[in-house]
């Protein structure tokens, strides 16, 4: 589904990654570890065409990303770290407005789509005054919402309660299982006994720019690649 070859990502003159190549295909998930700063957030903003590699390609389904970006969004869900909701509006509101700008057939409606991700009986507090976990609970229900096949999820887990983890990695499951594909960042171990999970782990050492590439050195850092099936 997805696949990219010989990324490089420089940020803030280091160099996070390159010669980078992965690939995850229907029914799979791949997730991405590494220590804090190692890049992976900068990775998945690439992966979902919010920012440019210095040196790469991306193909979905065989076509560059960048050469149908409406056709690549439409495909396309990504849920940043931050839970990226409008504070002043309610649980309820909130998912009325992503329904607005990505409408999606949904067999069950907004209240009960918000049953199932627990805020049932918090459906009109606005969301600012939810706890974090709450709050997060609201931007998952997109995953419900969303009929597209390629989700890239930016530590997925934060904040949520063991019911609330065990809930998602569920609904992972029945997503990979309708052909879906998983790119997610996150420190937590998974627990998903019927899924076969793929890691990348990206290095921890960082290199100045100015540094790479003289010769002098080895490339700087990581890439040590997917593949062991958990
Ligand atoms: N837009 C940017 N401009 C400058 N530097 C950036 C930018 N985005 C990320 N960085 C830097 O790149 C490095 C990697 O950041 P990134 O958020 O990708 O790491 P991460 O692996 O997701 O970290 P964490 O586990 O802490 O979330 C950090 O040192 C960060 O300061």
């Amino acid at each position: 589904m997805l696949e990219a070859t010989g990324l490089c990502c420089i940020r803030d003159d280091r160099l996070l990654f390159q010669s980078l190549d992965l690939a995850v295909g229907s029914g799979e998930l791949l997730q991405i570890e590494g220590p804090n700063g190692a890049g992976k957030t900068s990775l998945l903003r690439i992966l979902a065409a919010l920012s440019q590699p210095q040196q790469g390609r991306i193909l979905f389904n065989g076509e560059a990303i960048d050469s149908d970006r409406e056709g690549y969004f439409s495909q396309l869900l990504y849920l940043g770290h931050k839970a990226g909701i409008k504070q002043e509006m309610t649980p309820l509101e909130n998912l009325e407005f992503y329904q607005q700008v990505a409408p999606a057939k949904v067999d069950a409606s907004l209240w009960q789509m918000l049953a199932l991700v627990g805020l049932a009986g918090y459906e009109d507090m606005p969301a600012g005054k939810l706890s974090a976990g709450q709050q997060r609970r609201i931007a998952l229900a997109r995953l419900w919402l969303s009929s597209a096949k390629l989700w890239i999820l930016d530590e997925p887990f934060t904040s949520l309660d063991k019911q609330g983890v065990a809930g998602l990695q569920q609904h992972f499951a029945a997503h990979l299982q309708q052909g879906g594909a998983i790119i997610m960042t996150s420190h937590q171990e998974l627990h998903m006994p019927t899924v076969p999970v793929r890691r990348l782990m990206l290095g921890s050492s960082v290199e100045d720019v100015a540094g790479a590439g003289t010769g002098s050195e080895p490339a700087p850092q990581q890439v040590l690649v997917s593949g062991g099936v958990q």
